[in-house]
């Protein structure tokens, strides 16, 4: 009997499956017996060609059966071997001491709770910041260790009392201001001045959000491609845990608003044969769904919608809509509107899923979190929520919620059901 040792070849070897370019038979001479051996094998569609004298063959398969679309197909649900979540730690650490310096050197902050504790309100007017800067502010110097809360009053950790209050014998303020020109520093205590996030005051426009009559990185091709393509350098990663999170046995069509590249609803499709999904997203940025949705093998069963998620009509009837990595781009008010426009599109009993990052509902950790809201806070109108605010306006819409579930990357979902 004829053996075979499979070689994939270079031009098909991308991904595993059946797709080998060339295969070399061994330890066989070219007789009737070989033949019958690799036709049956490859169901007729190859070539052979003897090698030499050992008996040796390479049998090429036809390009039509190397390239047939279905194999080419890449997993978006297949796990990362190593859990990349430490990579965004580190990578969001410059906000940390982008925050911290400014406290010091920039808002004298711990000089001012020093001398009395004060309501967050009260700081915040104190340091003249409005609420949702104020909110990125505290919460990091509380998951620091910095700030505590008792009975309503912000006041100072023994940490911060013994060296980072101006005067005090071991203070630290000095070494800590010696960044206190450094470019990342000026530019966040600027941002959080004016609570407006990067790119909203020039021709390029705000990145991930797109307001009516503002200007917006995702309403122009070359940036829009640049940040959704960015965003799916997490979303792979994510995506596959999503997919297992997610109960969508049931359901029929699930609606992702906001979707970008619609990973995340491709590797639901991929897990349920039965789904359908629509992904509603700006122009420019489902020309990338587009060619994502081929990539997963999945355009058969995905509808592209592009619209404004705030003002457009929404699909209607949905079994579930999937918010993922959406409200925390926005501010409260905005965030309340996009939950209720999500009901309105569901059927009864239908499902709402939340996935995105969570603080601790007392709002003082954890830091990763505390540090990705500051980056939120800067490139768009949002920052993190908790679990509590989340639950809160999903109930207020009529929702009723169910246990957390940990995805990847510090993300899970929260799911409401419609009544
Ligand atoms: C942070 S990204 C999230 C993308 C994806 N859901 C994910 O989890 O990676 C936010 C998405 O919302 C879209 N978006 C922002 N404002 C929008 C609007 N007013 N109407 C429609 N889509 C909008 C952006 O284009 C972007 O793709």
């Amino acid at each position: 009997m004829a053996t075979f040792k499979r070689h994939p070849s270079p031009s098909t070897s991308a991904s595993g499956g059946t797709r080998y370019g060339t295969m070399v038979a061994t330890g066989v001479r070219c007789d009737r017996p070989l033949h019958a051996a690799v036709t049956l094998l490859l169901d007729e569609r190859y070539s052979v060609t003897p090698l030499g004298r050992n008996g040796a063959f390479v049998v090429t398969l036809f390009p039509t059966y190397i390239l047939e679309p279905a194999a080419m197909s890449a997993s978006a649900i297949q796990p990362p071997r190593v859990d990349p979540t430490p990579i965004f730690e580190h990578f969001r650490g410059s906000y940390g001491s982008e925050l911290l310096t400014a406290a010091v050197a920039h808002f004298d902050l711990f000089g001012r709770l020093a001398e009395r504790a004060m309501a967050f309100d009260e700081l915040a007017n104190e340091l003249g910041l409005q609420s949702r800067p104020a909110n990125v502010l505290v919460t990091a110097l509380r998951a620091m260790g910095l700030l505590e809360e008792n009975e309503g009053l912000l006041r100072l950790t023994p940490m911060a009392s013994e060296h980072l209050v101006p005067g005090a014998r071991l203070d630290c303020g000095d070494y800590l201001s010696l960044a206190a020109q450094a470019p990342g520093v000026l530019s966040m205590v600027q941002l959080l001045k004016s609570n407006k996030p990067i790119g909203s005051d020039g021709d390029a426009g705000t990145a991930f959000i797109y307001r009516g009559g503002a200007k917006s990185a995702m309403d122009a091709e070359a940036s829009a491609r640049h940040f959704t393509l960015a965003l799916a350098g997490r979303a792979k990663n994510v995506a596959p845990a999503l997919a297992d999170a997610l109960p969508l046995c049931g359901p029929q069509t699930l609606l992702d608003l906001g979707g970008g590249t619609g990973i995340y609803s491709f590797a639901l499709l991929q897990k349920h044969p039965q789904l359908r999904a629509v992904v509603f997203d700006r122009p420019d940025v489902l020309k990338v769904a587009q060619e994502f949705a081929e990539t997963y093998g999945v355009s058969d069963r995905v509808e592209l919608i592009p619209g404004d998620m705030f003002s457009d009509p929404l699909p209607e009837n949905m079994d579930a809509v999937l918010l993922s990595n959406i409200l925390h781009d926005w501010d409260v008010p905005e965030c309340k509107t996009l939950i209720g426009r999500c009901v309105d599109a569901l059927k009864p009993a239908g499902r709402l899923f939340i996935h995105d990052v969570f603080l601790d509902d007392s709002l003082d950790g954890p830091l990763p979190i505390a540090l990705y809201s500051a980056a939120l806070f800067s490139l768009t109108e949002g920052r993190a929520y908790s679990e509590a605010e989340y639950r809160s306006w999903m109930e207020a819409a009529g929702l009723k919620t169910e246990a957390k579930v940990p995805t990847l990357v510090h993300c899970g979902v929260v799911e409401g059901i419609a009544s």
